[in-house]
């Protein structure tokens, strides 16, 4: 069993400790400084709290406030080398975490998908304690990169949702304007993209040949298909991903100097 605490239980902080609260290995307290995103996870951990000192002495201490508030929050825990100290933050270097605390640093960038246990999670530090990696598992997958791909990870699972999000309300928009009724078009949508994600990471086959099987000769999907590769909607997804990276890379270029 890990104890963890979560400092930050906004967006992403509440969605770890609700993935958290589907399996019941796991003791977590949520601490915030705003008492209504504490009752908002009351019934997902086992204690809430608006006193970080009150939530700094589990084995874990996930901060997950804004990248800009994260070395004040981190240097008032003042934890111990026992202690392992995960920043979710966009763009701080574990470096720069590591001078404000005597704690272990894991820094990993973790996406919303926490919340149903289907989280793809990119995690860098000199070593991974296997407490860190019981928790990450616990609500997903997470893959282990160097520090210098955090940016690109930052980007691609960080933000990654979010791109996801808009490609599946393209999808459901255009079966509403052919006629689908919108909630039937939803559901189809979001439902073809968790299947076709879920085939992705169980086939031994790659995405051209996945593609290939779904395209029936002289059938539906090949004239889609050809509208696809038509487009530039390979160059729009790169260029979403390549934005979103930059953004990180200048959120970490003011920890330069430091
Ligand atoms: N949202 C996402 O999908 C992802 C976010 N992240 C990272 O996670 C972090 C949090 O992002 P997100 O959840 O979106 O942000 P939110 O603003 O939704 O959540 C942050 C929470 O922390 C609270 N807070 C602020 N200061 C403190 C403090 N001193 N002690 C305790 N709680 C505090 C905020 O309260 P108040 O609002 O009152 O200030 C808020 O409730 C960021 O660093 C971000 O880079 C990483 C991957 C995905
Ligand atoms: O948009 C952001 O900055 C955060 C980090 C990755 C996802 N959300």
């Amino acid at each position: 069993m890990v104890r963890a605490s979560v400092i930050g239980c906004g967006n992403m902080g509440s969605a770890l400790i609700r993935g958290l609260s589907r399996i019941d290995e796991h003791t977590v307290i949520a601490c915030d400084v705003d008492p209504a995103a504490l009752e908002a996870v009351s019934d997902d951990c086992a204690e809430t709290t608006t006193d970080p000192a009150a939530a700094s002495d589990t084995d874990v201490v996930v901060v997950a406030v804004k990248p800009g508030l994260v070395l004040d929050v981190v240097t008032d825990l003042d934890l111990s080398p026992e202690q392992t100290l995960i920043s979710f933050a966009a763009g701080v270097p574990t470096t720069a975490l590591e001078e404000y605390t005597d704690a272990a640093v894991v820094r990993i960038m973790p996406n919303l998908a926490a919340e149903t246990g289907n989280m793809a999670a990119a995690a860098t530090g000199s070593e991974i304690p296997d407490d860190v990696k019981a928790l990450l598992d616990a609500v997903g997958e997470f893959v282990e990169v160097e520090e210098s791909q955090m940016d690109i990870a930052t980007a691609v699972n960080g933000s990654g949702p979010a791109f996801v999000f808009y490609l599946i309300g393209a999808m459901r928009d255009a079966g509403v304007d052919a006629g689908l009724e919108p909630e039937d078009a939803e559901v189809l949508a979001a439902q073809t993209f968790k299947g076709a994600a879920e085939t992705v990471l169980r086939s031994d086959r790659d995405i051209a040949e996945l593609i290939d099987a779904v395209c029936s000769p002289k059938g539906t999907t090949i004239e889609g298909m050809e509208a696809l590769w038509e487009s530039t909607a390979d160059e729009a997804v790169g260029e979403a991903v390549s934005a979103a990276e930059e953004r990180s890379a200048e959120l970490a270029e003011a920890f330069d100097d430091e």
